[in-house]
């Protein structure tokens, strides 16, 4: 990697267990800014692990501990006076299913908005528009804005969710594997969006879907059992491994 490379998150020697199983050991990874940063790997090697390292969700679940750091703009998150909630508006994540809240879909999109104490409704109307083109929804739903969210198709949930998150101009997405319940097409849409976000956002995606790191990522990172194997350029994990184990991944010999 180039040592003048711009970092946004730097994780350093981290390491988390949950209970007594070490689940990411020394993990040592930067993350340059608008970019698409994606971890691959296989199932239980710590990719959604990783990602909820960022915004401090695994201390969500029950004994869990870690120990290093992961500096958001040279700032470690894990220092005792975080506010967490302000974090988790800086860096904002996506899930696997689509979760709007069953509301409308305006008022998803308005939801962290208004938890943030935002009353205009000018100021509403002209955020929720924002995000809503931002992912590429506006013209879909513009004419059932006051529908439940939960009629939408599930791709169309799926950028609803990402319009959510970035309703709250997170400085960071955090996506764990947004398309894998999704079909072909509203997969190539999400796919799009995520490159179009880079612009204005820095990513990390994680997938299943090899193809797919290819296709929408600047970086990639593969981890192994808790280690972090490799990172790179996307194009070199995927033409010229360092390692025989990233290889053997990309190749499908095992995972
Ligand atoms: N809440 C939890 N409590 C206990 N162990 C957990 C918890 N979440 C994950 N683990 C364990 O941590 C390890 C890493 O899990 P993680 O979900 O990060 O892997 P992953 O690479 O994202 O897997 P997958 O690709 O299957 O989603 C696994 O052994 C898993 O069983």
């Amino acid at each position: 990697m180039p040592t003048t490379m711009q970092t946004k998150v730097a994780i350093r020697d981290f390491s988390l267990w949950f209970q007594h199983q070490l689940v990411l050991d020394s993990i040592e990874l930067t993350i340059p800014p608008n970019q698409v940063t994606a971890l691959i790997g296989p199932s239980g090697c710590g990719k959604s692990s990783l990602l909820r390292a960022m915004n401090r969700m695994n201390e969500l679940m029950i004994d869990c501990r870690n120990q290093g750091q992961v500096l958001l703009d040279g700032q470690n998150i894990y220092q005792p006076e975080t506010d967490v909630a302000r974090l988790r508006c800086r860096v904002g994540m996506v899930f696997q299913k689509p979760n709007p809240f069953p509301k409308s879909v305006y008022d998803n999109v308005a939801f962290g908005l208004r938890l943030q104490g935002e009353r205009s409704r000018r100021h509403l109307d002209e955020q929720v528009e924002s995000a809503l083109k931002q992912v590429g929804l506006w013209s879909e739903v513009k004419s059932r804005l006051h529908q439940n969210a939960l009629t939408l198709s599930t791709g169309q949930q799926q950028r609803l969710v990402i319009a959510r998150a970035i309703a709250l101009q997170p400085e960071v997405l955090l996506l764990d594997e947004p398309a894998s319940a999704l079909d072909p097409i509203s997969t190539l849409k999400v796919e799009e969006l995520i490159y179009e976000l880079k612009a204005a956002y820095t990513v990390v995606i994680v997938t299943h879907n090899m193809q797919q790191a290819a296709r929408v990522s600047d970086y990639t990172a593969f981890l192994n059992q808790g280690r972090l194997v490799e990172w790179a350029a996307t194009h070199t994990i995927f033409t010229q491994p360092a390692s025989q184990q990233t290889e053997d991944y990309i190749t499908g010999r095992f995972g």
